[in-house]
């Protein structure tokens, strides 16, 4: 046995206890990835889930900026003005941001699958717990820390509302690229039929953490193919460097393991 006496060992477990808490989502152990396929024919029916609900405020939202990874939209989230809650949630969530994933052509571009059918693109509405949590970067260390709402986009008529946020998108080709962004209502692109599932998962891009309740609208919201790609004409890359189309920026589907997809319908 080693040199264990009572006090080291009490240190080391306490060190290791503070370690645990603050990382409880580490990603090594890789159990609950995102995004999934969802197999309609494993989803289970829970008559007891609820609609979701939503209030955003369109004051709240600032700016438009792309990152490198894809292009998002940043709300003010310093007040419960912007919130969901209801639905799989235990609390209330605050909208951080949302952002879209596509593809180079139209048979990719979203992250989660139906029936391994992809679409062309997807939303993400990404929320933080401010119950648990004292901002978004904290909530991403935190099990129940974010709750994103996944919409798909399908080819079809234009998005009359989406074209204030495609117009803005030449502005912000590069990037690190922003612009002030204000007064527009993100519940414009949630579909009218409420229906959901609803799984355990992760961020689909690094740092990857397993922190998110997902909720997936079943129904897609529709956009032109122009509006599409205005998407694809921004640059992963910095003014400057060679050019690189901002396209296929999704994450190929995770092993489902040991969860359960929740459906609002039977
Ligand atoms: N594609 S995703 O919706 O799983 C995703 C991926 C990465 C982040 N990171 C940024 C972040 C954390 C909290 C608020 O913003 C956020 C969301
Ligand atoms: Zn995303």
């Amino acid at each position: 046995v080693r040199n264990c006496n009572l006090v080291s060992c009490t240190q080391n477990i306490n060190t290791a206890k503070q370690q645990e808490c603050q990382n409880p989502v580490t990603v090594s152990s890789g159990t609950r990835q995102s995004p999934i396929d969802i197999n309609t024919a494993h989803c289970v029916y829970n008559p007891q889930l609820k609609p979701l609900k939503i209030s955003y405020d369109p004051n709240n939202c600032l700016r438009l900026r792309n990152n490198g990874y894809f292009f998002q939209v940043d709300f003010e989230d310093s007040k419960d003005s912007s919130v969901i809650s209801s639905g799989p949630l235990k609390n209330h969530y605050r909208l951080k941001q949302f952002h879209f994933h596509w593809g180079s052509k139209s048979d990719r571009g979203s992250e989660h699958t139906v029936n391994n059918q992809v679409y062309p693109a997807e939303l993400h509405l990404v929320h933080w717990n401010p119950v648990k949590c004292n901002n978004s970067d904290e909530a991403i260390l935190s099990e129940d820390g974010l709750a994103v709402i996944g919409v798909f986009l399908k080819l079809g008529k234009r998005h009359d509302r989406l074209q204030k946020l495609v117009d803005a998108l030449p502005a912000v080709k590069h990037k690190d690229a922003a612009i002030e962004f204000l007064n527009f209502d993100p519940a414009c692109m949630i579909p009218s039929c409420s229906d959901y599932w609803t799984y355990p998962g992760s961020l689909t891009s690094p740092p990857q953490t397993e922190c998110v309740t997902w909720v997936i609208m079943k129904d897609p919201i529709e956009i032109s193919p122009e509006q599409l790609a205005t998407f694809r004409s921004l640059f992963y890359t910095s003014t400057g460097e060679k050019q690189k189309n901002m396209v296929d920026n999704y994450r190929p589907v995770q092993p489902l393991l040991k969860r359960t997809v929740y459906s609002t319908t039977s």
